[in-house]
Parts: structure tokens; sequence; C-alpha cells
């Protein structure tokens, strides 16, 4: 059992003037996998390494399972931890430092050889335990860093972007592995990345942080399907959710370029019960919530604009189209096989039901 509670939790590192980590709270559950997700510098790391006690906490309280840790020194945690590098030891067997904690920890010789055999079988590296690590691929590298981390039994694992030193196969490869094993050995995990592929397929529920603070706490279904504000709704999503900034006014949305959207009455209701009549407001749609159609010229459905393709991306089974509409660019997503020629001239149908409506002075999430 290893509950995490974080209650105000600050840091400002030594002469710096702004925390870089400022005033988070977050409740994680017993074996609950919860990933870290922002762009760099927004203080991911900082917040790992305080949990794991490589960093001190300016201010506010640490708990797990309601035990107040924050002057509790690094080892006595049973916390472990899982680092971007690898951070083994190069003149070390990769059976030796796997068991390197173990040894620390005075565990009998037998037990040890078992828990090393056991982390080995479960990643896939028992024909490795002899070699050195200058003799492993990156992926098997990582995997014995891993090893590491699971043969200690640790209630709270924590990694650091694990995989970004690895090439793409590779991370979708241990990305899977990792989800297996946090089902068989249940710590609870706080991962850290800035890719927000690992975060929608790893967590249970994701935290997503700018500038040292908490945006939206949710599971990926929550933060795609209703982000809080514009920096999540940009954040989370690829290509990123299309904005469309203009004036809401007796049911419609305006831009300055004279393009003119129905709102759903729905929306429109709401909007108009939270004072936003006559007010300029940012729209979101995803690019999978516009359809493309190469139409006649003459017909127009309600919502549909007419747009010039600028660039159409081939990814596979989709393709994506940049296109323009007056000043305004809108990407959507379409199956390939209706692909685009850049220049031609095609209908955008805009889903305004799957919209979200965002105050443009706050940012946040209005409906
Ligand atoms: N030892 C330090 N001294 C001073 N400032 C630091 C120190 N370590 C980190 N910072 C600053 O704290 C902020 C948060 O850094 P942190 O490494 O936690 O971000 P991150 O989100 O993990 O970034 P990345 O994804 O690049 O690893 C950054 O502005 C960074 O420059």
């Amino acid at each position: 059992m290893a509950e995490i509670r974080l209650e105000h939790i600050n840091k400002t590192y030594p002469h710096m003037t702004i925390p870089s980590v400022a005033d988070y709270n977050l409740q994680i559950r017993d074996k609950e996998f919860i990933v870290f997700v922002g762009p760099s510098g927004s203080g991911k790391s900082t917040v790992l390494r305080m949990i794991a006690g490589l960093e001190e906490i300016s201010g506010g309280e640490f708990f797990i399972d309601n035990k107040l840790m924050n002057d509790v020194a690094p080892k006595d945690r049973d916390i472990a931890m899982v680092f971007q590098n690898y951070a083994l030891y190069p003149h070390m067997s990769v059976f030796d430092n796997i068991a390197f904690g173990l040894k620390l920890r005075k565990i009998p010789k037998l037990e040890i050889s078992q828990r090393v055999q056991e982390a080995a079988k479960i990643l896939g590296i028992e024909d490795y335990l002899d070699r050195k690590p200058a003799d492993l691929s990156g992926g098997q590298r990582q995997r014995v860093a891993m090893g590491r981390a699971i043969v200690r039994d640790a209630k709270i694992l924590l990694m650091d972007e694990p995989l970004s030193n690895l090439d793409a196969k590779l991370r979708v490869e241990i990305r899977a592995e990792i989800t297996k094993i946090h089902k068989r050995i249940g710590a609870t995990t706080i991962y850290v990345t800035h890719d927000q592929t690992e975060a929608m397929t790893l967590a249970d529920r994701i935290v997503i942080i700018d500038h040292g603070d908490i945006q939206q706490v949710g599971t990926p279904q929550e933060l795609y399907n209703k982000p809080t504000n514009i920096f999540v709704a940009t954040f989370i999503g690829m290509p990123s959710m299309n904005l469309i900034t203009g004036q809401f006014n007796q049911n419609a949305l305006t831009t300055n370029d004279g393009l003119s959207l129905n709102v759903p009455l729905g929306m429109a209701k709401q909007l108009i019960e939270r004072g936003y009549e006559g007010k300029s407001v940012v729209f979101g749609i995803r690019p999978e919530d516009i359809h493309a159609e190469q139409v006649a010229l003459d017909t127009y459905p309600s919502n549909s604009v007419t747009a010039t393709v600028t660039i159409a991306e081939l990814m596979g089974a989709d393709s994506m189209l940049y296109t323009k509409v007056g000043s305004l660019q809108l990407i959507t997503r379409v199956n390939a096989r209706d692909y685009h020629q850049p220049g031609a001239t095609i209908s955008l149908a805009l889903n305004m039901n799957k919209g979200h409506f965002f105050d443009s002075e706050t940012t946040n999430r209005i409906v």
C-alpha cells in the first residue's frame, strides 16, 4: 500500500526568484500509474526528485500513507527510481547492477539471485546477466535500469523520461512492457515525460504541468475531451486543436474575417448564462471533428466553410490537411483515401457540438 499526498508543495532553487514548482496539491492512489507531462522546464523532474528525496522541499508537506516524509532520508522512503540516462555502473555486470541495491540491504545471496533472475525474466534480459552495460543496446540498458528498480520490490516507482534515449520503435515496445510490469508488480508509479503519446497510453491519470503549475489532473479521456484551459487543449492531441477567436453574438461566432459559425443551442445557452453575449471567445475544435469534402462550390451545409488546402501530409491510414480559410488556418484529419492535393478547394464541415469554448482572457474553459 502506498498512497502519496502532496500538499502545497513548492520549490524555489537557491538564488532563484521564481519557484520551479508552485503550490502543488495532488493525491495519488495506491497502485495508480500517474504521468506528469508538460513542456521542458515545467518542473516535472523537480517534483519527482523531491518525492525521491534527492531535492529538498522548500515548502508544503509530502505524505506516504499519511506519514509525513519531508525529512525522511531517501533510503528510508521505500522508493525506486529509473532515470533517463540509465545510471548503470559501467564496471559491473548486468547481474551486479540489478543486485546492487539488494546487496547494500544485506539480503541473503540466494534470495538476491532468485530476485535478480525473476526481474531479468520479466524484462527479457536473462541471457545478458554476465555482460557489462557497454556491451548492451540502449533498449537493453534501460531494461537493466528497470530491473534494478523493480527487484527492490519498492512500494513506489519513479521514472524520469526512461524512454527518451531510445528510438521510436523501441519506445513503443518498452512502453507496452512498462504497462505489463506495472500490472504485475503493482507499485504506485509516477512517470515523467514530455511525450503526450506516452502520457496518454500509460497513465491511469495524467498531471499536466506548465511553468511549475498543475494545469489539470484527469484520465487521458478527461483531458482530451474536457480540457480545462487552452494550454491543456493544445498540448494534448496531435495535431493540436484548432483555435478560432471570434465574437459571440446571437447564437453565432463571428471572426474578424467575417466568418460566421452557428453555435449549437445548448452551448449558446451556457455562453449567454455565463455572460459571454457580445464578448470575445476562443472556439477550439479537434482536427478529427472537421470533416473535409471536395464538393461543388455552390453547396455548403450550415457551418461549412470553403478552404484551400496548403499542405497535405500523408500519414498512412490518415492524412492531415492544413487548410486556409481567409487568414485562419484549420487542420483536419481525413481518410488517406480522400487525400487532397495542395491548392485544392474543399468544403470543411465543423462538428460544432464536439467543440470547446474558452475565455479569451483567462484562457479557461467555458463550455
Ligand atoms: N539545480 C537547479 N538550480 C536552479 N534551477 C533549477 C535547477 N534544476 C532545475 N532548475 C529549474 O527549474 C525549472 C524546472 O526544471 P525541471 O528539470 O524540473 O523541469 P522539467 O519539466 O523536468 O524539464 P525537462 O523536461 O527539460 O527535464 C527549470 O526552469 C529549471 O531551469
